[in-house]
């Protein structure tokens, strides 16, 4: 497009000269796809569904460059696979905080349509489930355990569940390095050289601070979704038919890389 703009001469170069803000971003669609369950409207239900749909469009981001990453480690890229977890992490951030947004809803206003929204559940989370798997916590049990899974996002569960974890491609990066990778003693010897020659081995050390960070991030969300929970529904069980903040609260010691937590007792 060729025009005039505040009395200069602007080309945008938009060759067909269709495309518009709204028809790049589908808002069409995307701003069609808000649909309340309660009768009568529940005032705080917009609220709930902008965020739940904004946290899986920032998982499928988060999944685009965890894959990446993973893949740079496997094609010895480190400063790229470091690069993408560092976009991750300020996502991961944002996903934590965004739990401030949701508690300005009350409890009384969620209960207005909670009872709607049974048996659905954030634990039906494909994307949440998948980035765990990717991380390498990986744990088939969740996929028997899903309610009304399609074809699709069972195919995707059984990819993830198939392909490397981050974990195994920096085994690969330490393997690269020279290092014996077979069991844990080996893992943890490797592990200790790289953190005592950081001059050495700076490109090691610095991906396996960005994967804790990653892991510690992680480990944010639970714990602020599950004093998020307590807020709002105290100890009533979850509409996805757990025990509620029981189970998440089981859920707080996960760790995706627990040699390298175990590395800093003897640091
Ligand atoms: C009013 C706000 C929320 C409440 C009361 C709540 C409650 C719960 C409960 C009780 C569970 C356990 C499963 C069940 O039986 O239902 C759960 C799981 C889960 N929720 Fe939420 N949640 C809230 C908001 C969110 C948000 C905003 C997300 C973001 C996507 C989310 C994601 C998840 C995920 C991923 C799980 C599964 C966790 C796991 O298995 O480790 N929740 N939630
Ligand atoms: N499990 C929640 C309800 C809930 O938060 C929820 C319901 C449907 C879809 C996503 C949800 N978010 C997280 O669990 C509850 O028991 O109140």
């Amino acid at each position: 497009m060729t025009g005039r703009w505040d009395g200069v001469d602007v080309n945008f170069g938009e060759e067909g000269g269709r495309l518009t803000y709204g028809s790049y971003l589908r808002l069409e669609h995307l701003l069609d796809q808000q649909r309340l369950e309660s009768d009568p409207v529940a005032h705080d239900e917009l609220l709930f569904i902008t965020i739940h749909q904004v946290y899986e469009l920032w998982f499928k981001q988060i999944l685009h460059e965890l894959t990446a990453s993973r893949d740079a480690m496997l094609t010895d890229q480190l400063w790229l696979a470091q690069h993408l977890l560092r976009r991750v992490h300020t996502i991961e951030r944002t996903l934590t905080q965004q739990v401030d947004i949701l508690e300005t809803m009350t409890p009384q206003d969620f209960g207005e349509f909670r009872h709607r929204l049974s048996p659905a559940s954030g634990f039906q989370s494909v994307q949440f489930r998948e980035i765990e798997f990717l991380s390498g916590a990986k744990d088939p049990s969740f996929v028997k355990r899903f309610r009304g899974l399609s074809d699709l996002e069972k195919a995707r569960l059984d990819q993830r569940l198939d392909e490397p974890t981050l974990w195994e491609a920096f085994l690969v990066v330490l393997d690269g390095a020279g290092f014996s990778t077979t069991n844990e003693d080996d893992l943890h010897k490797a592990l200790q050289t790289v953190a005592g020659d950081r001059r050495q081995y700076a490109e090691i050390w610095e991906l396996a601070e960005a994967l804790l960070q990653h892991d510690e991030l992680a480990a944010s969300w639970r714990a602020r979704h599950v004093v998020m929970v307590e807020r709002m529904i105290g100890t009533k069980p979850g509409t996805g038919g757990s025990s509620g903040a029981g189970y998440l609260r089981s859920r707080l010691d996960l760790r995706y890389y627990p040699l390298l937590w175990d590395l800093r007792s003897s640091l």
